[in-house]
């Protein structure tokens, strides 16, 4: 199959980072925004201010906002956003061509991750989800990098992941789109609670037990959903949780440290936070865990603060004093 042409649809961080990974990897990028006016404006300056202030794109990338279809189509809108942009593009464009889906969160209302959202809204799509730690700022400064990119079919997969591969961005091909998929959308929402660990200066040692009990709560998801433990080894699960649960520059650690510091999620959103993806994610996870019969004390927690029904205090003295139990 041609793999030459990739339109990255969302002209936010990542939608900008990755179109410039991919125009490093030597593909022809069109990075869909949503207005006209963005599209020319990034054309001209060769930069998207609003989305990476101080970025140069190179010459590969070309701003637009309008979808034309393409040989590999990636989609980098928030969760929430993903039907709404689907439900605006033809699924034809889309039929039996690879789309990547690289969106971390879970859908409300419908506990939808983003392929099943995609099989929705356009069948005939080729799914593959990328995740795994990976700051839009480092992809698109040339860090190195290294991801995750999961779809079924073996061979596809890593065609795919060598047609986005450049000098420092490295897709890890897989195959467990479910465990990949829950990994991006839960370590957001354990992000929230390290930052919270912060914000609240419970100390070093209660976050690194929140990242191993994360862990631990996210591999009884994933089994339950019938994806692999395994695949939490790997960069969409250990090392993305290791990103986000311990870097100031993750906006869900930000976040968290917020509402550890006691602000309401409102007044958060109200001071003009960026995007935390675990925010709206919480509730859904907590629906999904008790629809599968997850014990997922982590997540009920902080569903519970970010919903206001509890303080942190409360909701600490609750997770300690839980029934002692084995560690496997
Ligand atoms: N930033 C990062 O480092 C990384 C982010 N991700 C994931 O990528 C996803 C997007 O995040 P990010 O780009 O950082 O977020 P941003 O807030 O930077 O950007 C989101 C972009 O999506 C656009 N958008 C929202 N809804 C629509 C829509 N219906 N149609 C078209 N465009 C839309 C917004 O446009 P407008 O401004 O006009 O609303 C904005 O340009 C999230 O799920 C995040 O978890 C994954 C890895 C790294
Ligand atoms: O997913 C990310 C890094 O892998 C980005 O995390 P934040 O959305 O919390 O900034």
């Amino acid at each position: 199959m041609q793999l030459e042409t990739v339109t990255v649809i969302g002209g936010g961080a990542w939608g900008t980072a990755l179109a410039q990974a991919a125009a490093m990897a030597g593909r022809q990028v069109r990075l869909v925004v949503r207005h006209s006016a963005q599209a020319e404006a990034i054309n001209t300056s060769r930069r998207n201010e609003a989305a990476l202030p101080g970025q140069a794109l190179l010459a590969g990338v070309n701003a637009s906002a309008e979808f034309a279809g393409s040989d590999i189509v990636i989609l980098a809108v928030p969760a929430q956003s993903t039907r709404t942009l689907l439900s605006t593009i033809d699924p034809a464009l889309l039929a039996g061509r690879p789309v990547v889906l690289s969106a971390k969160g879970l859908e409300i209302g419908t506990l939808a991750r983003q392929s099943e959202i995609l099989f929705d809204m356009a069948p005939e799509a080729v799914p593959y989800v990328l995740s795994g730690p990976s700051f839009a700022v480092d992809v698109a400064a040339g860090r190195p990098t290294a991801v995750t990119l999961a779809g079924d079919d073996a061979s596809a997969t890593s065609d795919l992941a060598t047609a986005l591969a450049g000098p420092s961005f490295r897709p890890y091909a897989a195959d467990d789109r479910i465990g990949v998929e829950i990994a991006g959308a839960l370590k957001n929402v354990y992000a929230l609670a390290c930052g919270a660990v912060e914000g609240a200066q419970l100390g070093a040692s209660a976050r690194a037990a929140l990242i191993a009990r994360g862990y631990a709560e996210m591999a009884r998801m994933v089994t339950a959903m019938g994806g692999s433990a395994h695949t939490l080894t790997g960069l969409a699960g250990l090392g993305d949780l290791t990103l986000t649960c311990t870097s100031v520059q993750s906006r869900n650690y930000q976040f968290g440290i917020a509402l550890g510091a006691g602000q309401s999620t409102g007044a958060i959103i109200a001071g003009g936070a960026k995007l935390a993806e675990g925010v709206a994610t919480a509730p859904v996870a907590l629906a999904l865990a008790r629809s599968l019969d997850v014990d997922a004390p982590l997540i009920e927690a902080v569903d519970a603060v970010v919903a206001g029904r509890a303080d942190i205090a409360t909701i600490v003295a609750g997770l300690m004093s839980r029934p002692l139990k084995r560690e496997h």
